[in-house]
């Protein structure tokens, strides 16, 4: 059998005394849809860190398609959180997303034609092929967040990993860019946090709770004592798929 996309074992993590994960365990699968929800500090940027080997477990283990994560790394599509483009740096929509070949393509400073094919493939996957030549100033929010997972997609990834891509988007922007996540997922792996329990529970199949401790729960499980347990006990869970249930 292949070995997993994700495995983590007990595993501990601490920055210097400040413990930040505490006996790890997670297991996800081929082809899996998964949410990292938790509290402001409860470690799932720091979890994803550790999956792209950006920071060393202090214990246990943590494998990447059955390698280490600085070895499995190159299976991994990653959208950082607060992911940064200035909108009056003069580049266009295939430029950014060029970017991420640059670890790939072997003349520094100069891409490739198959480089340029993926990434305007890439581009179409995202649906803006029509936009690739727009500069970055003349994008949506919700543009530029495709703009960063077709970047993160020209790596030819089997993992995805999206550290809150919708944070800044409206509800409907956020909801098409599930949907395209949705789509992704029928041949990629994804992990994508976010804040938002009940949103994602329409989208995922399990919902992996980090707050220190790392629990994983099938969507059908997910409750409001389970979301108190996380949030405290002045946190709702707001269940959107019940929002229009009347209408
Ligand atoms: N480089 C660092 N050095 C020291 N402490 C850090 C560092 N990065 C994060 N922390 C601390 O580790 C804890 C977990 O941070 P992390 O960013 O993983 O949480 P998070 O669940 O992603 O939070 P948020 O939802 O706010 O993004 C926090 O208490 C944070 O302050």
């Amino acid at each position: 059998m292949n070995p997993p996309p994700i495995h983590i074992e007990n595993l501990d993590f601490s920055y210097g005394p400040v413990s930040v994960l505490e006996k790890a365990n997670l297991e996800i699968g081929d082809r899996e849809f998964v949410s990292v929800v938790g509290p402001n500090g409860g470690g799932k940027t720091t979890l994803l860190k550790i999956l792209l080997g950006l920071l060393e477990p202090r214990a246990g283990s943590a494998s990447v398609y059955g390698e280490t994560p600085i070895l499995g790394r190159k299976w991994i599509g990653y959208l950082p959180q607060h992911s940064h483009l200035d909108s009056k740096f003069p580049v266009t929509a295939l430029d950014v997303v060029l970017m991420g070949r640059l670890g790939k393509t072997r003349r520094l400073g100069f891409y490739s034609k198959t480089d340029r094919a993926i990434a305007s493939n890439m581009l179409e996957r995202v649906g803006l092929e029509k936009l690739s030549h727009r500069p970055l100033a003349a994008l949506s929010g919700g543009q530029c967040q495709r703009v960063l997972i077709a970047r993160a997609l020209v790596t030819e990834p089997k993992l995805l990993l999206l550290d809150e891509p919708t944070s800044s988007l409206d509800d409907y922007v956020e909801r098409e860019l599930y949907d395209l996540l949705l789509e992704l997922n029928k041949e990629l792996t994804i992990v994508v946090v976010s804040h938002d329990v009940g949103f994602v529970s329409r989208y995922v199949e399990k919902v992996i709770c980090v707050n220190r401790v790392v629990h994983v729960h099938p969507v059908s499980e997910i409750s409001e004592d389970i979301i108190h347990d996380m949030y405290g006990e002045h946190v709702h869970m707001v269940r959107h798929d019940q929002e229009h249930g009347d209408g």
